[in-house]
């Protein structure tokens, strides 16, 4: 059973569609990427996977359960989004930005439990900021915040993690370092993703977008065609196989504007 099945979900704003009919699976554990130009919809669509948005139509199933059936509990066990827009304008702790992971966790009026303190100092040593914990948000960096965020992410918990361009302030070690942590942890993972070397590198698999609807979908090394990367995104690019040690797919190098 897919860990994450979407079948023909759809979604309009203002009389324009801008997810149109898309249809995706993520198997348990496995690393997706969600590629396409600006403004193709890949936002949209990880809104509507994660019920924050609901769909005109198809459906969504986390382990064969219809999504929009699944209790507040237990859609927060199943699926974590980590936002690109994700902001936190109170001065608070990075440690306090972490525990939000566990709000769906927690009784109403209850504080954490030393379950909940274990799972947010376990999920910022995995991203690398444990050693922040206790610094105030507004003194972190930009990466520094994006890695908490994910640490959130984990810190929830959930089996199934939504992550909107994950690597868009982090440098080059802590990209490679996210990506391996990623391909590592036993969570079913969907990124929206900008940067094809990477997705190529570490995705299972990938699912491309243009004006909202999949023009291509599978392992990297068949989906990532010159071809189809040209008529995506307008760029000539080459693509290899590559049997390097911790390589998953193919290595993708751009030639210039086609
Ligand atoms: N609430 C909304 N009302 C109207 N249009 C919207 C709304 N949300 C998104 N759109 C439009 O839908 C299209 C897809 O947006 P979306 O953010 O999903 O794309 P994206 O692929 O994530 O883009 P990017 O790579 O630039 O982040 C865009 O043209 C956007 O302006």
């Amino acid at each position: 059973m897919s860990a994450l099945a979407v079948e023909g979900v759809s979604w309009s704003a203002q009389a324009r569609r801008i997810v149109d009919d898309v249809s995706l699976r993520a198997e348990p554990g496995s690393l997706v990427g969600l590629l396409g130009p600006n403004g193709s919809g890949k936002s949209s669509l990880l809104r509507c996977i994660a019920q924050l948005r609901r769909p005109d139509g198809g459906r969504v199933a986390y382990d064969g359960s219809a999504a929009d059936s699944l209790h507040r509990r237990a859609l927060a066990r199943a699926v974590a989004v980590v936002d690109q827009e994700a902001s936190t304008e109170v001065d608070v702790r990075l440690r306090d930005v972490v525990a939000l992971g566990r709000v769906p966790h927690r009784d109403r009026w209850g504080g954490l439990t030393a379950r909940d303190e274990a799972a947010v100092e376990q999920a910022m040593g995995q991203v690398g900021v444990g050693h922040l914990g206790d610094r105030r948000w507004s003194t972190l960096s930009g990466g520094e915040r994006q890695r908490a965020h994910l640490a959130r992410g984990l810190a929830q918990g959930a089996r199934c993690l939504l992550l909107d361009e994950p690597t868009n302030h982090l440098d080059v070690r802590h990209q490679l370092e996210l990506f391996e942590l990623l391909a590592a942890l036993p969570v079913t993972t969907v990124a929206a993703l900008h940067d094809l070397p990477l997705a190529a590198r570490f995705c299972d698999r990938v699912v491309v977008l243009m004006s909202g609807r999949v023009v291509a979908d599978g392992p990297p090394v068949e989906a990532l065609t010159p071809a189809l990367i040209e008529r995506v995104y307008g760029v000539r690019a080459a693509v290899a196989a590559t049997g390097a040690a911790g390589w998953k797919g193919v290595e993708v190098t751009y030639l210039g504007l086609a």
